[in-house]
């Protein structure tokens, strides 16, 4: 027995499935971590992997990225939580303003479901409408008005238990791509407060927006006086310094951020326009609150973060970008080479891998994909000292510590899968 199986046999004793979240468990056990470093994961069992999971996106810069660990380390030495304002908070708020296009005040949290749990809320508070539209197999975290038809580790559960069915009630939820789709839901409930959405679906796999798609969910939103959410918890500070939106050149009312903002420390934002977040109590009457917001470990983690975003945008994005594409590229040669049907969705520094012939476009082409083959890819990858996240529903990430030589690896590791899959089949 190896020292993760035999970690998996005690932790199933005190903690439930053996995990602290659904995602990280696949058959028979999930290997255990014990350190990580730039684009490597090293495992209970000494064996290291090249990570493409790198903290379901949180890690931009790579693990352990020195200006971030430096930062917190001198942080600890001045003390970890006050609650009480800091000057540095204020400094975080002025950074994430000047580089997220729609956000003209930000407040901060600690994960991306507080962020979109509390977006909801203030535009529930800012248009005294009740209604929430999202999108089939769109991810915003595990609070209950966004877990219908959800993508990540909710898409293979019909529904969850504990969910009041009136709660569910109030959220509509619509295809993917299909502006019509949206017109449709918005004009047949008037009570509609807002519209969250990815703006690229990361938890179904990874599906783009169509050609002037996001633009077409802004003039429907902006033409029925709805507010209109981007949840960028993965997209934001990795597509782009300013995240989807300064990517698609497109202004939501409001913004969820998390993962990135921190490069691996629990911090997340909410962003937007100043009529909407001036709701926020104390200046309005919309309740957020949390001890741990605006912790001082995880706001120097995230100042650090954004300095390096902000003073090397030029060279970070293009780079984590190009090796990104040569990854894919080289996947896409290895598919033809083994002439397997496979779909390969990428954009900026994430990809994913689908099973069908068919363009994926939505969740329910996503669902078309086979399972078992993607099963068999994640299995053959991690013999090739490879980690991809588990799951079908989830999206690869490349870090700016992911090299060359890295992708090289990543490429042969693919193509020895692809062989021994189509050999198999
Ligand atoms: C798009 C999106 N929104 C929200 C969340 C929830 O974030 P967290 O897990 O930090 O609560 C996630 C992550 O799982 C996500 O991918
Ligand atoms: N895309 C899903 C997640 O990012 C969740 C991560 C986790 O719960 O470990």
């Amino acid at each position: 027995m190896n020292r993760s199986e035999q970690l998996f046999g005690r932790a199933k004793k005190v903690l439930p499935g053996g995990v602290n979240s659904p995602v990280r468990f696949y058959e028979p056990y999930p290997f255990f971590a014990t350190s990580a470093r730039g684009s490597k994961l090293t495992t209970a069992d000494h064996k290291t992997y090249l990570d493409y999971c790198m903290g379901y996106g949180a890690m931009v810069l790579g693990h352990g990225y020195s200006s971030v660990i430096e930062a917190v380390r001198s942080q600890l030495d001045n003390g970890t939580l006050f609650c009480v304002p800091t000057e540095r908070e204020i400094k975080l708020a002025e950074m994430i303003c000047k580089v997220v296009p729609c956000a003209e005040m930000a407040r901060l949290l600690n994960t991306g479901s507080e962020a979109t749990m509390h977006a909801i809320r203030l535009a529930r508070a800012f248009t005294k409408r009740k209604c929430v539209i999202k999108f089939e197999g769109g991810y915003h975290g595990a609070h209950d008005y966004v877990l219908a038809k959800a993508g990540s580790g909710a898409a293979s559960m019909p529904a969850s238990e504990g969910v009041l069915e009136e709660a569910s009630a109030q959220t509509a939820v619509v295809p993917y791509n299909d502006p019509a789709a949206l017109e449709r839901a918005i004009e047949k409930n008037r009570d509609t407060a807002c519209v969250i959405i990815e703006p690229v679906l990361a938890n179904i796999g990874l599906v783009l927006p169509e050609k002037r798609y996001l633009n077409e969910v802004r003039r429907i939103t902006e033409q029925n006086d709805v507010v209109l959410i981007f949840d960028e918890v993965v997209t934001g500070f990795r597509l782009q310094l300013g995240g989807a939106s300064e990517f698609f050149g497109i202004k939501p009312d409001l913004a969820a951020f998390a993962k990135a903002l921190g490069n691996g420390l629990p911090i997340a934002a909410i962003a937007g326009k100043r009529e909407i977040m001036s709701k926020l109590a104390p200046a309005g009457a919309a309740y957020q609150a949390s001890t741990f917001a605006g912790n001082s470990v995880s706001v120097a983690a995230a100042i650090a973060t954004l300095e390096t975003l902000i003073e090397a945008k030029n060279a970070i994005y293009p780079k984590i970008a190009r090796t990104c594409d040569s990854i894919v590229d080289g996947i896409k040669d290895a598919l033809s080479a083994a002439q397997l049907d496979c779909t390969v969705n990428s954009i900026g520094s994430m990809f994913q891998l689908f099973f069908t012939g068919e363009k994926v476009k939505d969740e329910a082409s996503a669902k078309k994909s086979n399972a078992a083959i993607f099963r068999r890819l994640f299995d053959e990858l991690l013999k090739r000292d490879v980690f991809i996240p588990p799951s079908q529903f989830e999206t690869c990430f490349v870090s700016y510590a992911h090299s060359e030589d890295d992708a090289d690896k990543t490429i042969e590791a693919y193509s020895e899968a692809f062989r021994r899959i189509k050999k198999q089949q």
